[in-house]
């Protein structure tokens, strides 16, 4: 154990002298981020902080914001707004995103006050929207965590994902007058354990159906394809996710398959399209498909409307018959074991 218990410092304020906390260890969980409400301007304050970020659209500013403000920003909170109510969490007033991050740091916390008890503080924090990043690095220091482990939940890294999630961390770390240690996670796509979960989550459905699909999709989220070629390995991760899981399963190269889902803007993305891939699937005689999201820890928009909706309908179009869509890990105990072997790991010579 460090010298947390033997800390000499004073934990009262005197006169001359702050309350200094016991020292603690926190463990700060970051996803991407999420409107907090369907309407016009919960939308466009989302949208705006997202797009306008360097990392996820790199235009010269001077370009891109007269185009994002006066432009997309006018319509694309009414369509997204529109997509999000199909799929918003009414009982809790929050999309599933939020649900889902929330359920995951719960047993994330459980899992770490039974190995660490109260030296680890857990918490989880957003990109762009609430809870930001800055406000939980701040109260994380005010707690008295002197060391900070951030933890951006992307199994493949990208540079609009980890790297902006990181960004934001450093950034809050900046503008504190006792600035904590800290570590950052790297990507986990290729861990046994994480494969493991994503593994067992499928068998476990292929179990539950009549008959089992000619192939199963493993659709990410797509990026810019110029970004590959300017050294962003988000593409090879991806390619590497759906190889390892491949290989878990033990199955041949026909039964599994990569494509990349929610192209943004005129640029050509990473390819094949998940939307045009599963027409072609259908077309060529495959019409019972599974699809899963290995890129996303959470189910979100992306998943939940995306793939069900516009991606089930291009499929259903092209002559397909049956579409399974297996859900995210989310807040599954395997994949809760594998978040918190990442964390215990990264922990080592703090605690
Ligand atoms: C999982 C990895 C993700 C990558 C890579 C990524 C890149 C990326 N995304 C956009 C544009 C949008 N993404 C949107 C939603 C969204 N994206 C991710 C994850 C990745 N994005 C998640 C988890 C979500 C869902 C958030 C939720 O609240 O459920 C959206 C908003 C929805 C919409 O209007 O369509 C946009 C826009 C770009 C441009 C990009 C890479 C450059
Ligand atoms: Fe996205
Ligand atoms: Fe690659």
């Amino acid at each position: 154990m460090t010298n947390m218990q033997t800390d000499p410092r004073p934990t009262h304020a005197n006169a001359d002298h702050p309350t200094v906390p016991r020292p603690k260890i926190g463990v700060l969980l970051a996803n991407l981020g999420t409107p907090d409400n369907y309407d016009y301007w919960s939308m466009r304050r989302y949208l705006s902080e997202f797009l306008s970020d360097q990392r996820v659209i790199d235009y010269p500013t001077w370009k891109w914001q007269p185009l994002l403000q006066l432009i997309i920003l006018t319509k694309r909170p009414f369509t997204s707004g529109a997509a999000y109510k199909s799929i918003w969490n009414h009982a809790e007033n929050e999309s599933p995103l939020m649900t889902i991050t929330k359920a995951q740091t719960a047993k994330i916390k459980a899992e770490m006050a039974e190995a660490y008890g109260e030296n680890v503080m857990v918490d989880f924090c957003m990109r762009y929207g609430n809870p930001s990043t800055q406000s939980k690095v701040d109260a994380m220091v005010k707690a008295g965590c002197q060391k900070i482990l951030f933890f951006p939940l992307y199994p493949q890294y990208a540079g609009a994902t980890s790297a902006t999630a990181c960004d934001k961390f450093f950034e809050a770390l900046s503008r504190q007058k006792w600035q904590p240690a800290s570590r950052t996670v790297q990507p986990y796509f290729d861990r046994p354990d994480y494969i493991d979960a994503l593994a067992q989550s499928i068998e476990a459905k292929y179990a539950t159906l009549e008959s089992r699909p000619d192939i199963l999709v493993c659709s990410y989220h797509g990026v810019p394809q110029r970004y590959l070629m300017e050294g962003d390995p988000y593409h090879c991760h991806c390619q590497k996710t759906t190889r390892l899981l491949k290989e878990r399963l033990g199955w041949a190269d026909t039964e599994i398959t990569t494509t990349f889902q929610s192209k943004f803007g005129p640029e050509e993305w990473l390819q094949p399209y998940t939307v045009e891939e599963v027409a072609r699937l259908a077309e060529q005689g495959k019409k019972n498909i599974a699809i899963c999201a290995p890129a996303f820890s959470a189910d979100c928009i992306e998943t939940l409307e995306e793939i069900n909706e516009e991606i089930f309908e291009s499929f259903e179009h092209a002559g397909g018959e049956v579409f399974t869509y297996i859900p995210c890990l989310n807040d599954d105990d395997a994949h809760i074991n594998a978040l918190s072997n990442v964390i215990r790991e990264n922990l080592q010579g703090w605690i």
